[in-house]
């Protein structure tokens, strides 16, 4: 079922929060923004409550007051925020969240990942499992995922039919792997790898034939698991599609020495990428830990996209991407849960934990031990910075600068409103009621109301999330 088409335009009202650059939240307040019946920001006006709307936006829009419907942020405890986008998650390992035990990557893999996406070639099962993903990451206000499913076309399809209908903006990989995977899992040849992968375009294409919505994405796993023949068909494949593509890059120390054994004539993991063609602008390499600063400079020169997974490299003992050192490289990084190497969801929490990873590579005997302590605090990364990373440098890493990831005329309309339940002044503590575990008493600063979201808040917060215009989740 396609998402059905916005019958009105839309204005909201209220503060409105967004990045204007890497280190720079901007606050408008008492401001209104406009949404055609496309779901496009059509304007933004500071200083503008309805009556001046009717008198002057509405006229310049040549909207009438009947065309409109209208949601207000309340005054003080409410805010408008860009949509998260989630620019790495496996929506097939969705059930293991939480599950990892004291495993790292590679056993991680035989264990617990392999298993469960193979089952998903149960319909029934996969239908279950992406509903309530798709669900879950939308009641935590992402509303753009780089997803991948798993090596079955019809469950790959499957997940982009629920993106479509539950209107999450998506993009799906069905996962490449013809090489060293388990005998119940993997692709029989290179050939049947790219067969496989071309039926999910043409269904998504079917779908979405402008790919609007939900979009494919090239899905080889990682190195390990890829043929020489199968990295460089895909790149074929997407010189002809101009599709986006992603992978995994040196997230564990024993991967990267399995990659040098694999591919002993090449001089790095960034450069199998690189000379079999899929070290490109349109490719997001997710972790990126262990690079050598010649790969790191590689990336820069190719453009080619990180997809930062704090919650992950913790969870499964990957270690610390150095973000800071990526970004001063021009690398464009975005944000991803990686569930289920992540335990989380939520991009807020992937948010949080990149602060708290990047405030270790500043501590002594970190990762930068060695040199003075003025370079090593550089790393640290602000509020500001990772919320950035969570919405317009994921954007970029998606390849949609352009359209989402801050409230611009021309945007679209993918948004959250957050409440942080402030008590108004005339209102007292016998009348608390519970927004999750932020508690702002009312006299904290905008940026301190925004610091208490990103370490305390969750889904709670979350009242409602949009995408392209159309209301996907609503808080009950
Ligand atoms: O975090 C990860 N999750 C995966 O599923 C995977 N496959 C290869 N490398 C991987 N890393
Ligand atoms: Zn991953």
């Amino acid at each position: 079922m396609p998402p059905p088409k916005l019958g009105k335009n839309q204005v909201f009202f209220g503060t409105f929060i967004h990045s204007k650059g890497l280190d720079e939240l901007e606050y408008l307040h008492n401001a209104a923004v406009c949404v055609d019946t496309s779901g496009k920001i059509v304007a933004v006006e500071t200083n503008c409550n309805q009556q001046k709307a009717v008198e002057t936006l509405y006229g310049r829009l040549g909207w009438s007051l009947d065309d409109v419907s209208v949601v207000r942020a309340r005054d003080g405890g409410q805010f408008f925020f860009p949509g998260f986008v989630d620019t790495h998650v496996h929506a097939s390992q969705y059930p293991n969240v939480g599950i990892f035990g004291k495993s790292t990557l590679l056993d991680w893999l035989n264990t617990y990942t392999f298993p469960m996406e193979a089952s998903l070639s149960s319909l029934p099962k996969a239908r279950r499992v992406y509903t309530r993903c798709i669900r879950q990451t939308l009641a935590h206000g992402t509303t753009t995922a780089a997803y991948y499913a798993t090596i079955d076309v019809d469950a790959t399809n499957l997940l982009a039919d629920l993106c479509y209908s539950m209107g999450q903006r998506a993009f799906i990989g069905r996962v490449c792997m013809d090489h060293l995977g388990p005998e119940y899992y993997i692709d029989e040849s290179p050939d049947q790898a790219l067969a496989a992968t071309r039926a999910t375009i043409e269904h998504v294409r079917s779908l979405d034939s402008d790919y609007e919505l939900v979009s494919p994405i090239l899905t080889p796993r990682f190195a390990p698991a890829c043929s020489a023949e199968a990295m460089k068909g895909l790149s074929e494949l997407q010189k002809q599609t101009h599709l986006p593509m992603q992978t995994h890059i040196s997230e564990n120390r024993d991967e990267v020495k399995l990659v040098k054994e694999l591919f002993p004539n090449s001089k790095s993991y960034a450069d199998v990428y690189d000379t079999h063609g899929l070290l490109t602008e349109k490719m997001i390499l997710a972790h990126a830990i262990h690079l050598t600063e010649e790969e790191a400079d590689l990336i820069a020169e190719r453009n080619t996209k990180v997809a930062h997974c704090p919650v992950s490299n913790s969870a499964l003992s990957s270690g610390v991407a150095r973000v800071r050192w990526l970004l001063e490289k021009g690398i464009q990084v975005g944000l991803g849960t990686d569930m289920s190497g992540g335990y989380s969801p939520s991009i807020l929490e992937a948010a949080r934990q990149a602060k708290l990873a990047s405030n270790h590579l500043a501590m002594p005997e970190g990762q930068l031990d060695g040199l003075p302590q003025d370079e090593r605090d550089k790393a640290k990364l602000s509020i500001d910075e990772v919320l950035y990373l969570a919405t317009r440098g994921g954007a970029q890493v998606v390849g949609l600068a352009d359209k989402i990831g801050a409230f611009e005329v021309g945007m679209q309309w993918d948004a959250q409103l957050i409440d942080l339940g402030i008590v108004p002044a005339e209102v007292t503590e016998d009348d608390f009621t519970t927004h999750g575990n932020v508690d702002i008493f009312g006299w904290e600063k905008w940026d301190e109301r925004i610091a208490k979201w990103v370490f305390s808040g969750d889904s709670r917060n979350t009242k409602r999330v949009w995408v392209q215009g159309r209301l996907v989740h609503q808080q009950t």
